[in-house]
């Protein structure tokens, strides 16, 4: 029971309407979140020091704002075992890239701290904590498919077929703070009434971020070449969606170089949890 491997998946905002600005600065929205099979690594290992140690690949995040770090400490008091932790980072996904590596990461360590240092928290205080850490980090919680309201903390499990996706990277970083910011994001998207087509949502950051961030418009208008094609969160990933693998993988050995892509199926179930049951039942 002392050390686990797990994937800290990348999520798809396979839609993001924004309906409001909250007077706390923060904004209503409705997106559709889903989980792909392609992640960071994670490594835990508890070790007799009392101490929270982070290595891999950490270069760039001082150790204190890394959410590994945040997301293992605000399990310490819950902790029922006087051990540290060892985390070994293999960092897979673009940073600030909308594929939510921080918050996945973050949500990961809090699944396998609970499980290592026997906290017995649910799946719902573990959100509430994550919650904490960033609006992100509680889908990845619960890790299912599922169409977030409110501030993204309002989840609903959701059906939505299995696809494969072409994840491209464009090579720059779009600050969420500053699409949130910006007087020309659009706030006014009537929310959704049931029953509703995936063919009427859209992105909503996305003209903004196109018109700022002129790599990103590039990367969709060559995407759309292919397939359907959005921005995922706040930028700069931009995905194309495949009926089938080989497609999306023969697009994706023509990617210009400059940027960087993968090929990942979506997940109903996030890899994390399905890793962990597996795990569970090995130790058992
Ligand atoms: C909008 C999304 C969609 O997935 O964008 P991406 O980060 O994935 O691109 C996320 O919910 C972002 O989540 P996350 O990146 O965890 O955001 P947080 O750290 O909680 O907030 C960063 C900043 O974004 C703004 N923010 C975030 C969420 C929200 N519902 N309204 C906001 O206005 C606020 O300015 C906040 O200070
Ligand atoms: N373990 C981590 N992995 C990635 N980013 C992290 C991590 N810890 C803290 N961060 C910070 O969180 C920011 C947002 O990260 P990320 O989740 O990758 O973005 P996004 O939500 O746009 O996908 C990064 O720019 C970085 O400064």
């Amino acid at each position: 029971m002392n050390k686990l491997t797990l994937t800290a998946p990348a999520k798809l905002n396979l839609f993001l309407h924004i309906n409001d600005r909250r007077a706390d600065g923060y904004h209503e929205l409705e997106s559709l979140f889903t989980m792909l099979d392609f992640g960071d690594e994670l490594r835990f290992e508890l070790i007799d020091q009392n101490e929270i140690f982070i290595c891999g690949d950490v270069a760039g995040i001082n150790k204190e704002d890394n959410l590994i770090f945040k997301a293992a400490n605000a399990l310490l008091p819950y902790r029922k075992v006087k051990k540290g932790v060892n985390v070994h980072l293999t960092k897979h996904l673009p940073m600030g890239g909308g594929v939510g590596g921080g918050s996945s990461d973050a949500a990961t360590t809090l699944l396998a701290l609970n499980t290592l240092w026997g906290c017995s928290l649910s799946i719902q205080d573990l959100a509430e904590l994550g919650l904490k850490l960033g609006a992100d980090v509680p889908v990845f919680i619960h890790g299912k498919t599922a169409l977030a309201q409110g501030v993204g903390e309002e989840l609903t499990p959701f059906e939505y077929p299995e696809k494969w996706y072409l994840v491209i990277a464009p090579g720059v970083h779009v600050s969420t703070v500053k699409v949130f910011t910006d007087p020309d994001l659009p706030r006014s998207t009537p929310k959704l009434k049931t029953p509703w087509k995936m063919a009427e949502t859209r992105n909503d950051c996305e003209e903004l971020v196109k018109k700022l961030y002129p790599e990103v418009e590039k990367t969709l208008t060559w995407l759309l070449k292919y397939a359907p094609s959005r921005m995922t969160g706040t930028g700069s990933c931009c995905f194309a969606v495949f009926d089938d693998e080989q497609t999306a993988l023969r697009v994706l050995q023509e990617m210009p170089s400059s940027w960087q892509g993968f090929v990942a199926k979506s997940a109903r179930e996030s890899i994390t949890h399905k890793q962990l049951a597996t795990w569970l039942n090995k130790e058992k």
